[in-house]
């Protein structure tokens, strides 16, 4: 009996199970996305990305191909940054456009990207939004932050400490009135003229090691708090270091981004993960 067909990516250490699923016939439900992604249990991700044909979900978009995102808890997300990178990655790979740009249809949008001979891509990451300013508390400690929206919600601290020394093992506090479907919290260090360094704990997933959305609103309050609303940067995380451009106009986005497996998930084994 066949398995289901997956494959493994990553954005700079940001990492997702890709489920090819043109038709959309795939049953993802959030208890099967959650086993997908435990890293004892499952493949092991900070989310998965569906890729469905757009005509099949009826979605009106650009692109042929719509990112079905989902957090590691099994939630949904308006947009993931490094998964777009990824996932346009594997459309190229897999045949299914041609390297140079193309559109990718999200829940936030139609997002251009841009696949490079070098195997990196940019992305058209939208207008990342300044809309006002919160507090997040981690292991007891205040910190004032800037709220961005990237088609999805985050709150970014600029930091004088080195990020390096927060503890972001537990979920960080923050105020749930000004974000009522949850938030993705970074924290950030100048590290000199258009150079940031960030560590992220993502909504839906805890601590990753990248978050590509999170790296633009991260430029965006860097630069509102700085008084424009135009520059570049590039941001180091963890998982290694992409390049970000924020302008009135819209956003971009540009990494590294890999395919590292492909395989088949057990059929009884997702049948059994699915309630
Ligand atoms: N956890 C995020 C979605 C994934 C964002 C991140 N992986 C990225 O690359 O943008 C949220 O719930 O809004």
């Amino acid at each position: 009996m066949g398995g289901i067909e997956f494959l493994k990516g990553h954005g700079t250490q940001n990492d997702f199970v890709l489920l090819p699923d043109a038709a959309g016939r795939l049953e993802l439900t959030e208890a099967r996305v959650a086993a997908l992604c435990d890293r004892q249990r499952g493949l092991g991700a900070d989310g998965v990305l569906r890729v469905v044909r757009a005509a099949a979900l009826d979605i009106p978009s650009g692109g042929e191909w719509f990112m079905d995102y989902r957090n590691a808890d099994g939630s949904i997300a308006e947009m993931c940054g490094n998964g777009v990178r990824v996932f346009a990655r594997y459309l190229v790979d897999a045949g299914l456009a041609t390297e140079g740009e193309f559109v990718v249809g999200t829940r936030a949008g139609d997002r251009p990207v841009v696949v490079h001979p070098d195997r990196s891509v940019t992305v058209g990451m939208g207008p990342a939004t300044i809309t006002g300013t919160s507090v997040t508390v981690v292991a007891g400690r205040p910190f004032s932050g800037v709220a961005v929206d990237v088609g999805n919600p985050h709150l970014v601290s600029l930091l004088d400490d080195d990020v390096a020394d927060l503890d972001l093992r537990d979920q960080p506090d923050f105020d749930h009135d000004v974000f009522p479907h949850g938030v993705n919290l970074e924290f950030v260090n100048r590290l000199g003229e258009g150079a940031l360094r960030m560590r992220v704990h993502e909504r839906g997933v805890g601590e990753t090691r990248a978050c590509g959305t999170g790296t633009v609103a991260a430029v965006a309050a860097a630069l509102h708090l700085a008084g424009t609303d135009t520059g570049a940067s590039t941001v180091d995380i963890p998982g290694g270091r992409v390049e970000v451009t924020v302008s009135r106009g819209g956003s971009t986005l540009s990494g590294p981004a890999e395919i590292v497996a492909r395989g088949e998930i057990d059929e009884a084994w997702w049948a059994a993960a699915g309630s």
